[in-house]
């Protein structure tokens, strides 16, 4: 299902397509860059200006243009001065400005649109991704992007515009001596180059380490019950210790070989300037160069030569941007969506009668989880689907809110297949409280609104109340606004359920799915929410997974599941008289008989 259509551009165009809204941005960057560096060269053909008119007085360059006392030369010289260092200020906070600009618009936009793209993906895009990865495309590579954008796409078009304004003034000023300057460039350039293959497999390296540091220190920070309760406290030092010297190994390795660029390029740089100091020196000695011209090439020479030894750098960032591009434009152009539906329903249209027809179902990876199942839940019944664990219970949940899509038959919702149904529309219609409750970083009130972000405070107080979550919510230190820490981990198995089943009451919906949404709370608790919910499932299609049979015992039908198909159904009463495997379990849970 992945399509890439800018699969094999290059990753410049790709980055420049993505750009097209601020083309005009773009452009008016570029022409200031562009006007700041010609602005920037002109200082050291000033000195030679200011050079020709005290050493040639009147016979001076300004001299031969009308300015002929040599005082009026240099107030004259004086302001041109400061009209171009004024202009190359400006242009400077100009060309500043709009790059950094551009950058920000650019982390921007991508990080959002690349996350609202991620979240449409379907749950199987997920299942074969490592989020380490993605969060380091979604942070990483688009701040990479940013820092490029923010000086690397400057500092390439400044040093162009310094070559060909530099590379003039030598052929059209000094043709004789002004190659020599120009040797060093072509070995200064093959250097960069050099240097650049031979530090980027090392650079990856030490983003593979750091990589692998912080994969580590995530997981050991979320299984830090689990390491204190085997006391592996050493061993995880140890763990880290080892990774964190790789890291070190690797970053050392890169350290030793980039120290040595701007030295060596160093050495070519003066053998271009010591060849222009002597040769355009000695014609100089010899009445054949003007003393002007001849500190215009010395100056410039200089000029041309020192950004080269950036350009290492800058092709280095501008590499590391072109991979980043290549990883982000890859994550944006895949698509791995479920086809959406076209048929809009409100939640106030639903019945709620579901029909599986022959529903088959297997995961990507594994053999078949759901097989050939024919089963109907009527519109407004309280339904219980029960059988061992690994069963199939919670993957026909996913099915109901199209997390994943049947492999074979079909599920009807209200006599239509669910394929047809806008898939927003089809979870708005159903409250899942999932085996896995997930609380967000916030307070209790927000997660209760989460999904209802305008309910009152009266509604969400009801909403607890109803799922027996109101009273301990009112013995926190900050009652409602009490924050529940990442992933809720200040509150207990059994408070973080509740939270979730209050959230999915207060969603209202027409369909209510419970997948072991009562499994952590005691006894009392539960039998406390069930009275609750029996009050709410009057009128809405309710669907009850649970382990423990008394959780569904008053169910208007229990399903029982077995290796992915259906093996009884009925009520408990007629499951009972039936004396098959959900009886058995009756008698394990009740007591009647030991396992
Ligand atoms: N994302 C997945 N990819 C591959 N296989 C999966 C995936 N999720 C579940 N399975 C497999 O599908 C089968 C059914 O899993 P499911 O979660 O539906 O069982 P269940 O009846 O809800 O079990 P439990 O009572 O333990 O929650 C299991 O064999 C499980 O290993």
């Amino acid at each position: 299902m992945q399509k890439n259509p800018n699969k094999g551009q290059h990753p410049l165009a790709q980055l420049l397509s993505y750009l097209k809204p601020y083309r005009k941005k773009v452009r008016l960057a570029t022409l200031f860059s562009v006007l700041n560096k010609l602005f920037d060269l002109a200082p050291p053909i000033l000195i030679g200006v200011a050079v020709d008119i005290v050493v040639e007085g009147q016979e001076s360059l300004l001299g031969r243009y009308g300015i002929s006392d040599p005082a009026d030369q240099l107030l004259f010289l004086a302001g041109v001065t400061a009209v171009i260092w004024i202009f190359e200020s400006i242009f400077e906070y100009m060309f500043k400005i709009y790059w950094r600009d551009l950058a920000q618009f650019t982390q921007d936009s991508l990080r959002t649109d690349t996350y609202s793209h991620l979240q449409e993906q379907e749950m199987a895009y997920f299942e074969d991704r490592s989020s380490g990865d993605l969060i380091a495309i979604l942070n990483d590579d688009v701040n990479q992007l940013e820092r490029f954008l923010d000086h690397g796409a400057n500092d390439l078009i400044q040093v162009f515009i310094t070559v060909v304004v530099i590379g003039s003034i030598f052929v059209f000023s000094a043709p004789q001596i002004g190659w020599m300057a120009l040797v060093p460039m072509p070995f200064i350039i093959w250097g960069s180059v050099w240097f650049q293959e031979k530090l980027a497999p090392k650079y990856s390296k030490v983003r593979d380490q750091a990589g692998e540091v912080s994969s580590q220190l995530v997981n050991n920070l979320g299984g830090m019950t689990t390491i204190k309760s085997f006391g592996a406290q050493d061993h995880e030092n140890k763990r880290i210790a080892n990774l964190s010297d790789q890291y070190k190994k690797a970053n050392q390795d890169v350290i030793r070989l980039s120290s040595a660029f701007v030295p060596l390029i160093r050495m070519l740089i003066m053998a271009g300037f010591i060849a222009i100091l002597i040769f355009a020196g000695f014609q100089t000695l010899d009445g054949e160069m003007q003393v002007g011209l001849y500190s215009v090439l010395i100056f410039v020479t200089q000029r041309l030569l020192w950004p080269l030894t950036r350009l290492g750098e800058t092709f280095d960032l501008y590499q590391r941007a072109m991979a980043s591009t290549r990883r982000i434009m890859g994550l944006l152009n895949t698509e791995e969506k479920l086809p959406d539906g076209t048929v809009p329903i409100k939640p106030q249209q639903v019945e709620g009668e579901y029909k599986f027809e022959n529903v088959n179902f297997r995961y990507r990876s594994g053999g078949p989880v759901l097989k050939n199942m024919n089963l109907t839940i009527g519109a407004g019944d309280t339904v219980g689907i029960v059988g061992a664990t690994g069963a199939g219970k919670s993957s026909m949940v996913k099915l109901l809110m199209r997390f994943y899509d049947v492999t074979g038959g079909q599920i009807l919702l209200d006599g239509r297949d669910i394929r047809e149904y806008k898939i927003n529309d089809l979870v708005k219609s159903a409250g899942l409280v999932s085996q896995d409750v997930f609380l967000f970083h916030g307070s209790v009130i927000e997660n209760i609104r989460y999904g209802s972000f305008d309910a009152s405070k009266e509604d969400v107080i009801r909403a607890a109340e109803m799922a027996e979550a109101h009273d301990f919510i009112m013995e926190l230190d900050e009652e409602y606004d009490t924050i529940v820490g990442e992933r809720g981990q200040k509150l207990s198995g059994g408070q973080r359920q509740r939270i979730s089943i209050a959230r999915a009451i207060l969603k209202n919906p027409p369909i209510l799915i419970l997948d072991e949404a009562t499994s952590a709370v005691d006894n009392e608790t539960e039998a406390a929410i069930q009275r609750s919910l029996f009050k709410i499932s009057k009128d809405r299609t309710t669907i009850i997974i649970a382990h423990r049979l008394s959780t569904v015992r008053h169910a208007d039908h229990i399903f029982v599941l077995e290796d992915g198909e259906l093996a009884e159904s009925g009520t408990h009463n007629e499951l009972i008289s039936k004396d098959g495997i959900y009886h058995q379990l009756w008698k394990v849970q009740s007591g009647e008989i030991t396992v």
